[in-house]
């Protein structure tokens, strides 16, 4: 991992735990277990899965198939410490306390903050084998070409950046909405530590996963910040947990709950249509005006050959948030595309820049753009969306242009987000892991070795070809 300034900011990351002293001030509920078991609630929430790891150590998450079923409302459980009741012999009935202290972690993407912190931010992202998707027998590739490609992809990154003021507004965001599920969560009378744990840069998964560990959570929920899951957002974080699980006793034994994916809840779906009823309302001929969904896109492969539900969980959430403005009575008509591809390869269509102009041309002369991927503001919304897009669909002839903001702390959103961790808890258990043996430590010390010689030679090689460097460039940018 490629980071600005080594060490220095990890005391930012220890920033982002909030509420460390919930644990002591908090109500009790009783629930009763015989001694020595340990219910494992799976699959009880529709989207909620305890994480299980493959016999291989490979996640078996990926290629989940898309879950689209509404969640069940479970009653919430509120507590911090939970009497156990056990069967001493024939004694009789002994309880005694067992102190919980829950933890939520939130998964995000991270972005950078300053403008030199572009390219290594970058890295870190192309770096990342859910990223750039190598063959096996090319994985030793990775870091070399992460390296390229962030070196080449950083002064354009940079202008975007540059152009919303200098860095990427998620931690800040992330952190508010962190305190806001707190809030919202103790409302629900559950205590709770909020951890954030980005994936590209600070506070890194890694250091949120950390202090997870140093503060002896006993019972953790995993909330991507994504609706809805790729392998590419929420599998690649989820994939820095499952690794740290494989090699710690610690998480091994933590009950953890994962919350895949939310699109499918009433109070997401509700909350994007009270946002874009009230930007309908701003045109002066609302119901004229067409509802944009802009998604970011993943490349085709990885619904195609890997098994993303990316694609059927977005379609799924249009045709939701749609049924919802239906029964408001807003009848307009709607459309999705994908924005942000980055690279040579096919990713999902229609485009949405392709879109754009073939509603202008058509005689679309209203259109509400819709960011329906993430619920912070970041660069694709307002660079890409509300600079670029825009313009290109004023020139494209479309006259009236609005944008949906990011459902960001809305306090609906929020409180249903405090819903689902809540629904989640009883569904945490034990993760299943397999400890690596002799055998693969060796192997992985030769692998490792090949792959810094082979690795070598290639950046040697390319960084030293001009044509070559040139032929790439006009791929990636
Ligand atoms: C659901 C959201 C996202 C998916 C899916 C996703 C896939 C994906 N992204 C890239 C490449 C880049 N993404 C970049 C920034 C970025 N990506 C997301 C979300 C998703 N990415 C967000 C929220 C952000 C912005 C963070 C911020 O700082 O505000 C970037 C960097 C910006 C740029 O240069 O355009 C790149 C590059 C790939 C290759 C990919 C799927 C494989
Ligand atoms: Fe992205």
């Amino acid at each position: 991992m490629e980071r600005g300034v080594l060490g220095s900011r990890c005391a930012a990351g220890a920033g982002h735990i909030l509420g460390k002293k919930s644990a002591t001030s908090c109500g009790k509920t009783t629930s009763t277990s015989f001694a020595g078991s340990t219910k494992h609630e799976q699959n009880l929430h529709g989207n909620v899965k305890p994480l299980q790891l493959a016999a291989n150590g490979s996640s078996c998450l990926a290629n989940t198939s898309p879950v689209l079923k509404k969640q069940r409302n479970l009653s919430a459980r509120s507590s911090s410490a939970e009497v156990v009741t056990t069967f001493d012999d024939a004694k009789g009935v002994s309880s005694s306390v067992v102190e919980e202290k829950i933890g939520v972690l939130l998964l995000n993407l991270g972005g950078p903050e300053t403008l030199d912190d572009v390219q290594p931010f970058l890295f870190n992202l192309f770096a990342d084998p859910d990223i750039i998707r190598l063959p096996r027998l090319f994985r030793f590739l990775q870091r070399p070409l992460a390296k390229l490609i962030s070196t080449f992809r950083a002064p354009k990154s940079k202008e975007g950046y540059a152009s919303i003021g200098g860095g990427s507004p998620l931690r800040k965001i992330t952190d508010e909405q962190a305190n806001a599920l707190k809030i919202a969560l103790e409302k629900k009378n559950l205590h709770a530590n909020i951890y954030v744990g980005m994936r590209y840069w600070y506070p890194f998964t890694e250091e949120a996963i950390d202090q997870i560990k140093n503060d002896k959570i006993t019972k953790l929920v995993v909330l991507p910040l994504y609706p809805q899951y790729s392998i590419s957002t929420s599998g690649s974080s989820i994939r820095v947990l499952q690794n740290i699980v494989k090699e710690d006793s610690y998480f091994a034994g933590l009950p953890i709950s994962i919350i895949e994916s939310w699109y499918q809840r009433d109070g997401y779906v509700k909350s994007m249509a009270d946002l874009i009823e009230k930007e309908l309302s701003a045109f002066s001929n609302p119901e004229e005006a067409m509802i944009f969904f802009s998604a970011h896109g993943v490349p085709l492969t990885y619904v195609e050959d890997a098994g993303d539900p990316y694609r059927d969980q977005m379609e799924d959430c249009i045709t939701l948030i749609m049924g919802e403005l239906r029964s408001r009575g807003i009848l307009n008509s709607h459309t999705l595309a994908y924005q942000s591809r980055v690279g040579p390869v096919q990713w999902l269509k229609p485009y949405t820049d392709e879109v754009l102009v073939e509603l202008g041309q058509k005689g679309v002369k209203s259109l509400l753009a819709v960011p329906v991927s993430f619920v912070s503001e970041h660069i694709e919304t307002l660079e890409e969306i509300d600079m670029e897009y825009k313009e290109l669909a004023l020139e494209s002839g479309i006259e009236n242009w609005g944008r949906v903001p990011a459902l960001g702390c809305t306090s609906t959103f929020i409180s249903d987000l405090a819903d689902a961790v809540v629904e989640a808890l009883p569904a945490a258990s034990a993760l299943v892991t397999r400890k690596p043996d002799d055998t693969d430590s060796d192997l992985d010390l030769m692998h490792y070795l090949s792959k810094m010689f082979l690795g070598s030679i290639l950046a040697f090689i390319l960084l030293l070809s001009p044509r070559l460097i040139s032929a790439f460039r006009n791929t990636m940018l």
